[in-house]
């Protein structure tokens, strides 16, 4: 499939009139044709009235058609073939059976979310009904539903070039819930970008919807991402990035005349908890399969395991001579962007000069374009002492902390920022100590996984990735799993409005089958 360099504003292809940029060799840091020609101002605006012109049809289109479209994208994605992968594996550097297992579970996202509208449980629709004779005062007729909250804009993420970028989790679950979404692509794989936004316009086509349903902006710098969030046609935003690029965005969405929320995926560092039974019984293990799972990606994962936190002893020293032996094997490997593999070698360069931190393993040298594995070590009173020791290193880099004792690592978890995840590796005589942490890690985090690693995050219905702040900018939400869909919803109340008039999904013979509940309690099916 040719790439044109066009942005995709409804049904239309334009070639935008801004600042070009290329994609780049993440390998060889070559620009790749074609030129990306920056969306205008007027572009935005084009595809922002669209995507508003679009929204209350969308919405209101039923579960099968809307499902059908969703299912419809998953299919013209992998009809694309190997020159998405191809295209993706040149922008971002990763492997091949990366990214095709990335094609797999964001075709598979794609279909959860059709699952999802299909069964309708995510209206939550609920009926009150009128108690005319209820004394002191009759009750009136009741009947809730949920709407989609209005067009969305999507923020493609640099790490995960589909299953979190233009197709990917906050799209798909926008779309579910009814919105219109506009992209804003990531400059790091724009020819993925193009081929997925391609794929996404046909199926707005061949499902016969409104063309504004979806549009995609390119933008060599920050305007146009900046426009978007500030548009007051848009209701919410999706992003996954750096804690800085999250932030600005919240700023200009809580500066609006109308704010909106910004649902942004940041940093997280993980933390990994190394209880003594688990570590005197299988500490060499634990380190090899911590090693695999923090080298995953070039490190590149907001799920990496940068913080591991352990009591001294022979168990502790086993599994950081297995990490260490892996680490030091573990080949260097291509980073995103240059950008990135600069960001990442300043953080590890920050963490080796710390006084209080030790350098206990390196990976090989490799390429200027790549990055190489590290594990560093301090004790909880450092680590307690300078916060620049929790910030995320973007890359296979860790630190160990020695906590004393168990009270120890409690006071590291209690200074812990809001994370995506903590893994717990125990064994049965660890468990009474694990449970007096759980409530601890219940505030600090949004996953807690034993005896594994967060990295590979499953796409089901009982999948929290999220977390406090800074992990998301919203610890109520997840961007991963069928529960995404909420960020995208809201509750409307209707009350005494007439059959005729009340939406389908809430008249009295359920046009749309929907599971409903009445007076709180679930209808039979
Ligand atoms: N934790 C994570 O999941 C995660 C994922 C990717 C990157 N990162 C971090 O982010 C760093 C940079 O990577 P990145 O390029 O993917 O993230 P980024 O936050 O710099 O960019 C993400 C997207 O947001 C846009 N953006 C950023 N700042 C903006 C601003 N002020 N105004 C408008 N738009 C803005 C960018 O153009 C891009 O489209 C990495 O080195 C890493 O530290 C973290
Ligand atoms: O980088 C953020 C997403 C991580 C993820 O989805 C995974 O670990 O699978």
């Amino acid at each position: 499939m040719t790439l044109r360099g066009e942005n995709l504003i409804g049904a239309e292809a334009r070639r935008g009139t801004e600042a070009a940029f290329r994609a780049v060799e993440a390998a060889t840091g070559e620009a790749l044709e074609p030129d990306f020609p920056g969306a205008s101002l007027a572009d935005l605006d084009r595809a922002c009235a669209l995507a508003e012109a679009a929204f209350d049809t969308y919405r209101e289109t039923d579960p099968e058609t809307r499902a059908g479209f969703l299912e419809a994208i998953a299919a013209n994605i992998l009809e694309i073939g190997d020159d998405l992968v191809t295209r993706c594996m040149a922008e971002t550097g990763l492997p091949r059976p990366r990214i095709e297992g990335e094609r797999a579970r964001t075709a598979g996202q794609l279909r959860l979310f059709a699952a999802v509208v299909r069964e309708g449980s995510y209206v939550e629709a609920r009926i009150d009904p009128a108690l005319p004779d209820r004394k002191p005062l009759p009750r009136p007729d009741l009947r809730l539903r949920r709407i989609a909250v209005g067009p969305v804009a999507v923020f493609g993420a640099s790490n995960f070039p589909l299953a979190f970028s233009v197709a990917g989790g906050d799209t798909a679950s926008a779309l579910a819930a009814g919105c219109p979404v506009v992209v804003k692509a990531h400059p790091a794989h724009p020819g993925t970008s193009e081929l997925v936004g391609r794929a996404v316009q046909k199926a707005v086509a061949s499902c016969g919807l409104p063309e504004g349903v979806f549009s995609l902006v390119f933008d060599a710098g920050q305007s146009i991402g900046q426009a978007l969030v500030a548009d007051p046609r848009i209701a919410a935003v999706g992003f996954t990035g750096s804690r800085r690029g999250g932030t600005a965005l919240m700023a200009i969405a809580a500066g609006r005349p109308a704010p909106i929320p910004v649902y942004a995926e940041m940093s997280s560092i993980n933390p990994v908890l190394l209880f003594p039974a688990a570590l005197a019984a299988r500490g060499a293990a634990i380190g090899k399969a911590f090693a695999a799972s923090l080298t995953l990606g070039a490190g590149q994962f907001c799920t990496n395991p940068g913080l591991i936190l352990a009591v001294p002893g022979p168990g502790l020293d086993a599994f950081l001579d297995a990490a260490a032996a892996a680490l030091r094997e573990s080949p260097a490997a291509t980073m995103l962007t240059p950008g990135i593999r600069d960001a990442y070698r300043a953080g590890v360069d920050r963490v080796a000069g710390h006084a209080a931190v030790t350098r206990l393993a390196e990976g090989p040298e490799g390429a200027a374009a790549q990055g190489r594995a590290a594990l560093f070590a301090t004790d909880a009173d450092a680590f307690l002492a300078d916060p620049v020791l929790q910030e995320e290193m973007f890359g296979a880099s860790a630190l160990v902390v020695r906590c004393r004792d168990l009270a120890a690592m409690r006071a590291v978890l209690a200074h812990l920022e809001g994370q995506l995840t903590a893994s717990l590796h125990l064994a049965p005589e660890d468990h009474a100590a694990a449970r007096e942490l759980l409530p601890l890690l219940e505030r600090r985090v949004g996953r807690i996984l034993v005896d594994g690693f967060g990295t590979g995050v499953e796409v089901a219905h009982a999948m929290v990735h999220g977390g406090p702040y800074p992990a998301t900018s919203d610890g109520r939400t997840t961007s991963v799993g069928s529960l995404a869909i909420d960020r995208f919803l809201r509750p409307v109340s209707y009350q005494d409005v007439p059959d005729a008039l009340l939406p389908a999904a809430l008249q009295a013979a359920n046009p749309l089958k929907l599971p409903r509940r009445t007076d709180g309690i679930p209808d039979p099916r």
